[in-house]
Formats: C-alpha cells, structure tokens, sequence
C-alpha cells in the first residue's frame, strides 16, 4: 500500500511530534481476519460477559486518567482540564452501555397471528468506526461502546493526527486481556478505507466528520448494501428570546461556545438573538468571551487552548475576514496572532446576517457570531435556514420553549441549558449532518440485525 503519512504536529508549539504510522497490506488483511474469528467467540458471549469487559476497560480509564489526557493536549491541544473530563466521559460511555445493554436490546413481543411473535436484536459482525481528531477518546467510545456490547467486533480507523490516542484506546482493551480482534486500531489514508467498506468480513460503517467524508463513505456503504451511520458537523444555532434569563444564557452560550477551542460539532455557533433584548445579550458576551484566558493547553488555567492545525485555523480566519468584508462588527479577537503555534483568539461577529460566510458554513474554532432576530418567528426561521441540522440551544420560558423545540430541523435541543452529549440520550443529526444516532438505546440499535419470529 502507498500512503502519504500524515505528520503529527504539536498544535501549542508547532514542533513536529512524528510521522503518523499506517497499515501496510498485509497487517491490514490480518486486522480484518482477526476481526472476523473474534466476532465467531464474542457473538456468542453474554450480556454479563461483555459487560465484565467494558467495566474492565472503563476501570482502566478511570485510573490511568492523567496519563491518557496529556495524549490528546500534547496531539491536538484541547485543554487539559477539559482532556481529563473526556477521558472520564468515555469510561462512563462504556459502563453506560455495559449496565444497560441487556435492557435495550431485550426481545419485543408484538401481536400478530403467530402463537408467539417477538423481534429478537442479534449481532451483525465487524463494524468500522471512521473518526475524527478533535474528542478522540469520548468519539471512539461512543462508537465502539454499544457495538461491543451487542456483540459485534469494532475496527477503528481514527484520524491519523491522533496517533498516540487511538493506539492508547486500543492498548486499553489489550491490557484487560480483551479477546484479539476485538477492538482494533487499523490505521490508514483515506484512500485505503474504500476497499475495507467494500470487505465482506466488515457488515458495518460508522462515521463522525464531515459531511464531505460522510457523503463519500455512505455512497460506498451503499453500493455495498451496508449499514451506515453518520454523525457530521454543524452550525447549530442557539436562539435567545427576550424573556430568557441573559446570564445563564451568557454564561451557558460562552461555555458551549469555546470548548476544545470552538471544536465541537454541537457548539452554538450562531447565536440568533430576539431584538429587544439583543444589545444587552452582546455586551455580556463580549465581557465573558474576552476574560477567557488563551494559552498553553497543558496548564490548569488554560480556558481556551490552540487550534488543532494550521490549515483549520487559516480557514476559520478566512471565514472571519469574510463575514467581516461582508458588514458584521467584530466585537474582539478576528486577527490571526504572531508566535508559534496555532492560536486563534476569541472572536465575536456582531450583526452577522444569513448570507455571511460565518453563518452558511461550519465554523470550526472559538468564534462567536451572533445574529439578529425581529422576533420568535423570524429567529426560528433563520435557525432553519442551514444546511445542517445536528443541534440547537433555546432560551425562553420553558413551555414556550417545548412548543419551539418541534419547529427546529434538528436531532436535539436543549431549553435553558447546554446542548451537551451523554450516553444515556441519542445525539445525532437530520439535514446535512447525519443519518441514526448515537448514544442511549437508540444508539445500540443501528447495528443490530432486529430479527423478527413467528412461531406457529
Ligand atoms: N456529529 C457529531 O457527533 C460530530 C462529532 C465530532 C465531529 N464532527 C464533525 O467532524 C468535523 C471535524 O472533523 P474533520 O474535518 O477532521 O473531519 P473529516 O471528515 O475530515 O475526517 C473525519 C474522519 O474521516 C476520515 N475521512 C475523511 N475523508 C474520507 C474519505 N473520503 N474516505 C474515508 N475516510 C475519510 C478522516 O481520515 C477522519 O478519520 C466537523 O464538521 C465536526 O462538526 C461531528
Ligand atoms: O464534536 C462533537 C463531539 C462533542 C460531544 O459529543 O460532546
């Protein structure tokens, strides 16, 4: 196989870390065909067992914590405060699942002219989780968690920029004497992940990213008759309306706004703003986003650390400049600094409207854009005019805000609060920014063969 290999870049620093190792053919053909004989075994283990195994590994999370964390700060420079709560996510992903498995997938009776009909959820085989750089602990385990659980093998194919962290996650299961093939770090180039769809011995395809990966991989998932899930990016709005609480918002908006640098997929990235109590709004966010301290990632104090690479921070400042050409007030930050590393400084884009860069495309980074809105209608009509759909905030009297929440063209919302993952609720997206779900029961559904009996 040739590939390109990636090089793994210190974002603090900017100092090269290593070139990032991939599979070559034949250590790629035998990931695939350990795959295959461990999913013959754990096919056929118990909920207990499996359950035994993923408490085993959330164990080791649990108390290998500060070594596992600094992976992720020192690859792709998420803070360490937030790196060490990433870790601890994903051990509760896995407990999550291995605790309520059996229940989601019991056996549903349903009536019909047999003498006894029930859908029974049975395993499908290997899945292949494709992922991305920027929770890469939190990310893998939503993935493999769940599948694990429903008795399938998982090959993860991270994003090679994360080297250290996926091998890491890998190793974790290794160390609790997991079955070989079981959970397995396969990496390589994009290029080579057609022909690992195209595999007979792999039965299913999930990925996080972006819509341009998504749209690829499911065409070749479709062409081979596979299972899919999608969980892409977005630009989830965030709508306050006058008779919301401005400091909780403010506080919640900053917050949502500015974890792992901007680089989240369900971050409030325009914040849509109801006229009267807009100026108000702006000013406190613009007193929250500019006491957050920006710096070096490995330290405690450290709010908002850089940017994982330079190209995404040269293309968030190319947004940036164009919104700005286009008529928005930048209220703070917006200028690319000097110095190593790849820092961007908190931004704030007033005034943007929906024809402006910031609001049509994802902005990946700590940049605020905030929108104007004439009232309750116009702001859900502009949360609406997005290609996206993955998640939106709502700020408005509870009730209120529940009647809102079914006009939103979104997989979630949060009223008065953050719009937040946890494995207890499904995430995904509508639009362009997904297929299924992840998370909670309906997560552990999407690959699983729901096999119907009737019995006479
Ligand atoms: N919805 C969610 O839950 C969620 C979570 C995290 C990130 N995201 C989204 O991910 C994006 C950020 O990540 P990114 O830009 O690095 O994503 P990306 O799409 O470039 O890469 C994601 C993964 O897909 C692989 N990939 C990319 N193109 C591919 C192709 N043609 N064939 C096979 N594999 C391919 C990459 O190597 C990587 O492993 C953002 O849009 C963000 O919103 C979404
Ligand atoms: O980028 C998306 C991941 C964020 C999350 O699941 O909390």
């Amino acid at each position: 196989m040739t590939e390109t290999l990636v090089a793994v870049i210190n974002p603090a620093t900017g100092e090269k870390l290593q070139d990032s190792p991939v599979l070559d053919a034949a250590a790629l053909e035998a990931a695939l065909q350990q795959a295959r004989s461990a999913y013959q075994d754990w096919k056929q283990t118990s909920f207990a067992e499996r359950a035994a195994l993923l408490k085993a590994v959330a164990a080791k999370m649990r108390e290998e914590v500060d070594s596992l964390a600094p992976l992720m700060t020192l690859e792709m420079g998420k803070p360490i405060k937030e790196a060490r709560g990433e870790v601890l996510k994903a051990a509760w992903c896995a407990e999550h699942y291995a605790e309520q498995a059996e229940q989601y997938l019991q056996p549903l009776t349903l009536a019909s002219d047999a003498s006894h009909s029930y859908v029974q959820y049975l395993p499908l085989g290997s899945v292949l989780g494709i992922l991305p750089w920027n929770a890469p602990f939190w990310l893998a385990f939503r993935f493999c968690a769940p599948a694990l659980m429903a008795g399938n093998t998982c090959l993860m194919k991270h994003d090679l920029h994360v080297p250290r962290s996926a091998q890491a996650i890998a190793d974790l299961f290794v160390q609790v004497g997991a079955p070989a093939g079981l959970m397995q770090n396969v990496p390589m180039g994009n290029a080579a992940v057609e022909a690992v769809i195209r595999d007979p011995r792999v039965q299913a395809v999930s990925l996080t990213g972006s819509d341009r990966a998504g749209s690829a991989v499911a065409a070749i998932a479709g062409a081979e008759i596979k299972p899919v899930v999608l969980e892409l990016g977005g630009s989830d709005p965030c709508i306050v309306l006058a008779d919301a609480d401005l400091d909780k918002a403010a506080d919640t908006i900053t917050l949502s706004r500015i974890i792992n640098a901007g680089q989240s997929c369900i971050a409030a990235k325009r914040i849509i703003i109801e006229d009267p109590v807009y100026d108000t709004l702006v000013e406190k966010l613009q007193t929250r986003l500019a006491a957050l301290k920006l710096g070096d990632p490995a330290l405690e104090t450290t709010d908002v650390g850089p940017m994982a690479r330079d190209d995404l921070r040269q293309n968030l400042h190319r947004q940036v400049m164009e919104t700005r050409q286009a008529g928005a007030r930048c209220l703070l930050g917006g200028e690319l600094p000097d110095g190593p590393g790849f820092f961007y400084p908190v931004t704030l884009l007033a005034d943007v409207t929906a024809d402006m860069t910031a609001a049509v495309e994802e902005t990946f980074g700590p940049v605020a854009v905030v929108m104007r809105a004439r009232d309750a209608e116009h702001a859900v009509a502009l949360a609406n005019d997005s290609r996206y759909g993955l998640a939106a905030g709502l700020w408005t009297e509870r009730s209120r805000g529940e009647q809102l929440a079914r006009r939103l063209e979104v997989g979630q919302v949060a009223v008065n609060g953050i719009v937040k993952t946890d494995p207890r609720l499904p995430s995904g997206g509508i639009k362009c920014s997904g297929l299924g779900r992840e998370l909670g029961p309906q997560g552990i559904h999407e690959f699983v063969n729901a096999q119907q009996v009737w019995l006479g």
